[in-house]
């Protein structure tokens, strides 16, 4: 048997980034770790580099310094991380269960345990009675639950959510929110979850990191004590998220 590892999953060092052709660092010399199966959330205004931090750890863009460490992926036919964009990115010209089937492109997976997978996400995400549906023919929210399944598909040890509900209304975006809580309870994978939105960091996660300041930094990292699930008409709830937006 293999010897447990107290290790983070992810471990972030030092790390900082400037976009080309600029030499001013979006962030700089950040560091933290995320746990196995820990949902922490980055809150941060508008334009703090939240969005260009995910893309960093996702492998989209490379650290300018710094070093980013993943555990690799635990089976065959999984990868280390998935990735749900704020817009979804569907491609049009392919049906729902098609497009969650592309996500697997390259994996280690008879055709058969690709419709498995396929199979399986789109029940989880409540979303089976659309698989022969083209993207256009789908709401925002529907969508969003696509997304997410195709990012599930891989079994990743890390999902990277990237403001994924800031598009849908008000109502939705809190069924999503449950949603979300219910499969991450299921299926125990860490997640790191960018918003703006402290109401929703709150609700969802296990410890909150605040990103400020230019160049970006951590000023605060704090583990979310409120019992599950969560109330949001609850006081600790109301004076937590004071307390955070002050420090934003
Ligand atoms: N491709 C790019 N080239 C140059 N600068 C960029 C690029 N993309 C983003 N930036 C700049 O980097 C900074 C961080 O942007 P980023 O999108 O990461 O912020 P954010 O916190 O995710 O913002 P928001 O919450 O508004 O999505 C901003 O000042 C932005 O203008």
């Amino acid at each position: 048997m293999a010897a447990m590892s107290n290790a983070p999953l992810l471990t972030v060092e030092r790390l900082s980034y400037h976009y080309p052709g600029s030499d001013h660092p979006v962030f700089a010399d950040l560091d933290f770790s995320v746990a196995d199966g820990e949902f922490v959330a980055i809150v941060g205004g508008s334009g703090v580099g939240k969005s260009t931090l995910l893309r960093n750890i996702a492998g989209l863009i490379p650290p300018s310094s710094g070093n980013i460490a993943l555990s690799p992926a635990r089976n065959r036919g999984s990868r280390d991380r998935g990735f749900v964009f704020q817009d979804t990115r569907l491609l049009p010209w392919r049906r729902i269960a098609s497009n969650i089937e592309y996500g697997l492109a390259g994996l280690d997976l008879s055709r058969a345990e690709r419709r498995e997978r396929v199979d399986e996400v789109l029940e989880l995400t409540a979303m089976t009675p659309y698989r022969d549906r083209w993207p256009h023919s789908i709401s925002g929210g529907q969508a969003q639950r696509i997304g997410l399944a195709r990012a599930l598909a891989v079994h990743p040890r890390l999902l990277l959510m990237d403001e994924p509900f800031s598009a849908v209304d008000a109502l939705t975006r809190r069924r999503l929110q449950d949603e979300l809580l219910a499969i991450w309870r299921r299926l125990g994978m860490a997640v790191l979850f960018v918003t703006h939105d402290i109401d929703e960091a709150l609700y969802l996660a296990d410890r909150i990191q605040v990103m400020r300041g230019s160049p970006a930094a951590i000023v605060r990292d704090e583990c979310i004590e409120l019992e599950r699930p969560r109330d949001r008409s609850d006081t600790s709830f109301a004076a937590l998220t004071h307390e955070i937006a002050d420090s934003l």
